[in-house]
């Protein structure tokens, strides 16, 4: 018989590269105002959790409570695109426990509408593999492609296309730093972006070292020409980047994907601990030690 009762982590993620190219480099990508994005995304142990059962309705709450209308919400779309999608009502209660900041890079809402397909998918005993699952992902965002997957992953095209992936950073320390306030909209970004469009860096140097697994390489070759745009739009994001970049035991820092968070890979996870709390305590910002995570969302059953 079916569980009638599921619960899933739906871990965050930061970009250990963010290449975004300026209009005029790929006309697929650019279709409805997109960019062609190169990125190397791992996912972090900072997740919503998500408690999933049928129901006789669609309903989304999340805790604490959204300050946007439920139909806006990402699971809310995903639930609905998979009813489209496999011809099934999506009748399920569906609460979100959220712990990711929103509007960080960190990819919360994209996340939560990938642990709701998988939720979905539990439920309704669909293959992992149905070509279906990859449009419906596809279609309520560029990050919800990777959560599916899970593992560290290099993707192409909007930041959807999954191109390679390779052995998980399981562990690794990180500092989560941003503005205790206000944050920015991907949207934002990327027309920011446009305002003074920069190439990328060469993307080679992180993907000969995620294959080959060599974290000092790794670590060395962190980007992301996003960063910019957002510092424009949340200028105290570029103390909190200067102010890491002091900090001992840090090895690499950047902006999570169209921020307004920031991380530092740090050596141990007590530096991590320390940077966070001082981040909090000495300057009033938000901040949260995390790690990286083996894979996306996971699934207990009730
Ligand atoms: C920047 C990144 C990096 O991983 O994520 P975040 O850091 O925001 O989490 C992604 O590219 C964001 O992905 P996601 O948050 O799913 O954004 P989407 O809903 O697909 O797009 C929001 C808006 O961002 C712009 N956008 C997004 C992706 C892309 N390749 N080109 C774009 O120009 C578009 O204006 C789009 O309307
Ligand atoms: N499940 C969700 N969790 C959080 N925010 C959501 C969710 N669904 C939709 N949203 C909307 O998405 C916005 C954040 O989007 P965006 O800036 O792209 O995310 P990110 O935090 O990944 O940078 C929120 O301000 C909110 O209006």
């Amino acid at each position: 018989m079916a569980p009638q009762f599921i619960l899933i982590t739906a871990p965050g993620k930061i970009n250990l590269y963010l290449g975004v190219h300026p209009h005029g480099t790929d006309a697929e990508a650019e279709e409805s105002g997109y960019h062609r994005v190169d990125t190397v995304m791992t996912a972090i142990d900072l997740a919503d959790t998500i408690a999933m059962a049928p129901h006789d309705e669609l309903l989304v709450r999340m805790v604490p409570e959204a300050d946007f209308p439920m139909e806006q919400n990402s699971a809310y779309k995903a639930a609905i695109a998979m009813g489209e999608a496999f011809g099934r009502d999506p009748n399920f209660a569906i609460l979100i426990d959220k712990h990711i900041p929103v509007r960080a890079g960190l990819g919360g809402p994209s996340a939560d509408a990938a642990a709701v397909i998988m939720g979905l998918c539990y439920f309704w005993k669909i293959d992992a593999t149905d070509p279906r699952i990859d449009a419906v992902a596809r279609s309520i965002g560029s990050d919800v492609a990777f959560f599916l997957y899970g593992p560290p992953a290099y993707l192409s095209g909007r930041g959807d296309a999954m191109q390679e992936m390779y052995r998980p950073l399981t562990g690794t320390p990180l500092a989560l730093v941003k503005p205790m306030n206000g944050g920015v909209s991907a949207a934002d970004a990327y027309a920011e972006f446009d305002t003074d469009p920069v190439a990328p860096a060469d993307i080679e140097p992180m993907l000969q070292a995620m294959r080959d697994h060599r974290e000092q390489d790794i670590f060395a070759n962190i980007h992301n020409n996003l960063g910019a745009a957002a510092l424009k739009l949340s200028p105290e994001m570029a103390d909190i980047l200067e102010w890491l970049r002091a900090q001992d035991n840090v090895r690499a820092v950047d902006v999570c994907g169209s921020g307004s968070c920031l991380f530092a890979v740090c050596n141990t996870q007590m530096a991590a601990e320390k940077i966070a709390l001082s981040a909090l305590k000495d300057h009033g910002w938000w901040a949260q030690a995390a790690k990286m995570e083996k894979s996306g969302p996971f699934i207990a059953v009730g």
